[in-house]
């Protein structure tokens, strides 16, 4: 297995695309893209987010499973990016994708996972205190806004459990899994999933060689050469 650390440094060197480019690759048509999610809160440099998935479930208050206490934010590993979900009831396949108002992650969340050093948040939710994750510069990605705390309406029932993550998609709707420790990439173009198994060595490989690759073809498309044709000639072998 490939040194975790090593890899968060090499992934955060690359945009998402760049990783979604070595998916494809691979034959993932969807190239680890999980939608929808907006950067709400950047980094101070703005460069592109990495990190383990350290992933948290919340469901409704009627959910048979008993409440786990006591919080989860102080456990935060250090590299990881805090994911957190609800149960696919909650989920919703059009815009907002929840059907939950309340928010499910703010300021004080923030505070205390930026002081263990985790490198940024995803919630397939609402979060609030907005200005605060911005005064922290931590990489903040969610599906909206609110102003109101969670508790009130839901309860965590999963600590480091996969998550279920309810995609629309052509010709029919697909469930995206996220398991802790999965690799969670993002910047301005949004959110990219990456498996940590046998496969990443070809990924790392790969991701470099096609970047380069690509700024070539921008070398010549500056200098009046066609796209099309030098796109085939840089990436001839690739
Ligand atoms: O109180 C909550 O549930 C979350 C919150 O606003 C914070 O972390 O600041
Ligand atoms: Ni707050």
């Amino acid at each position: 297995m490939l040194d975790p650390s090593k890899v968060i440094e090499f992934l955060s060197k690359y945009a998402s695309c760049d990783v979604s480019d070595a998916l494809v690759k691979r034959g993932h048509k969807f190239g680890g893209y999980i939608p929808n999610l907006n950067r709400y809160s950047s980094n101070a440099k703005g460069t592109t987010m990495a990190g383990k998935a350290y992933t948290i479930l919340f469901a409704p208050k009627d959910d048979p499973r008993p409440a786990i206490k006591g919080g989860y934010i102080d456990n935060l590993p250090a590299d990881s990016v805090l994911v957190i979900s609800t149960t696919t009831n909650l989920q919703k396949l059009d815009s907002p994708f929840t059907k939950l108002n309340n928010a499910l992650y703010g300021g004080l969340m923030s505070t205390r996972a930026q002081y263990l050093k985790s490198n940024g948040t995803v919630v397939f939710g609402r979060i609030r205190d907005i200005d605060e994750h911005r005064d922290l510069h931590r990489d903040v990605f969610a599906y909206g806004i609110g102003s109101t705390a969670h508790a009130p309406v839901v309860k965590m029932v999963g600590i480091n459990v996969p998550l279920e993550i309810l995609i629309d998609e052509y010709p029919e709707p697909r469930k995206e899994i996220i398991n802790p420790g999965d690799y969670i990439v993002g910047d301005n173009n949004g959110i990219v999933k990456v498996e940590d198994n046998a496969e990443l060595e070809t990924l790392i490989d790969y991701i470099p060689k096609r970047v380069n690759a690509d700024n070539l073809v921008k070398e010549d498309i500056l200098k009046g050469e066609k796209c099309n044709p030098s796109q085939k000639k840089r990436r001839a072998g690739l």
